[in-house]
């Protein structure tokens, strides 16, 4: 049985919860972005910013991850970091929607999203704003960059490749843009690239980095203020005959004891709106912060700023 609504993972009353950077710091970090994006040296970053929070006892991660895989569209995960870090209660746990690659003999797959909005409650709210998102410019354009990146990656390594898309796809929370793409590997056997290898050429992808990948990870070491640690990075498995599954680390917090640092980003194009950046990344905490019971405290500040 799932863990219901316990209290072991409750934060202290009161809350302690800090965004880092702040939501104005973060909204002008965007603003510094797209004057780079407007010299030409850049098209696309994914800026991301993080939630601090303590407890008033040790999150437990498995009731963590186990409210996280309620939601049937995300694949989540819970790694323990202690054995890296040497340090105890330090674990990763996420729930991410994208495939980053996947590989069964010589059929792959990927499926990059890029361009998002808020889910509602409201069904016809709910419908209107992936409606929205399905006719918006600029998130076919910034999706675009993602898909155009896998594909330009992959196609040397194939002797079929195609994508379906962008169609809506969902979690529980986000509307996202998706783009299924399938190809075929031209070698076989020993002479083909594992998952995994198929994984290292692909990541960081411009779902988590940017356009010129070299531009976007130097504007992301300019502007970010803290390490991403594990988000944004690949997490998944091989067998012995290199087929398995590779997903973009996303959607996930990194637990130290009593600590907690909540991840999220957003894709920065020509066009983007800083404060609606914002909103996007408070969008994409949502399905953490309500695992960990902290979306009402989370909601108050990020709206008191
Ligand atoms: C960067 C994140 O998500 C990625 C960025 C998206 C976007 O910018 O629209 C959408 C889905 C993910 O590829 C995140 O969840 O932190």
């Amino acid at each position: 049985m799932l863990a219901g609504s316990g209290s072991s993972e409750r934060l202290a009353s009161p809350p302690v919860l800090s965004p880092s950077p702040s939501p104005d710091h973060y909204a002008r970090t965007v603003l510094q972005a797209l004057a780079q994006i407007e010299t030409g040296d850049l098209h696309k970053v994914v800026l991301a910013r993080q939630l601090h929070g303590r407890s008033d006892r040790p999150v437990d991660p498995v009731a963590l991850a186990s409210r996280l895989a309620q939601d049937r569209s995300v694949l989540t995960y819970l790694v323990d970091l202690s054995p890296i870090s040497g340090l105890a209660d330090n674990w990763l746990v996420g729930a991410t929607p994208e495939l980053l690659i996947a590989r069964q003999g010589r059929h792959i797959q990927s499926n990059p999203l890029a361009g998002s909005a808020k889910r509602s409650a409201d069904p016809w709210r709910d419908e209107q704003a992936g409606r929205a998102l399905l006719q918006s410019e600029k998130d076919i354009r910034e999706h675009a960059l993602v898909v155009d990146y896998i594909m330009d990656i992959l196609a040397p390594h194939c002797t079929s490749l195609s994508s379906k898309g962008p169609a809506l796809q969902s979690t529980a929370s986000m509307w996202h843009l998706g783009t299924r793409i399938d190809g075929e590997l031209r070698e076989e056997g020993d002479g083909a690239p594992s998952a995994a290898a198929l994984a290292a050429m692909l990541h960081p992808t411009p779902a988590v980095a940017g356009v010129p990948k070299a531009a976007a990870m130097a504007t992301i070491a300019a502007l970010e203020p803290n390490s991403r640690g594990f988000y944004g990075g690949a997490i998944g498995w091989d067998d012995a005959a290199g087929d398995g599954h590779w997903y973009v680390a996303l959607r996930c917090a990194e637990i130290r004891g009593r600590d907690i640092i909540l991840h999220a980003g957003a894709g920065i194009v020509a066009g983007s709106d800083p404060d609606a950046e914002v909103a996007e990344t408070q969008a994409k905490f949502q399905a953490m912060l309500r695992a960990v019971q902290l979306n009402d405290m989370a909601a108050q500040q990020e709206l008191d700023r």
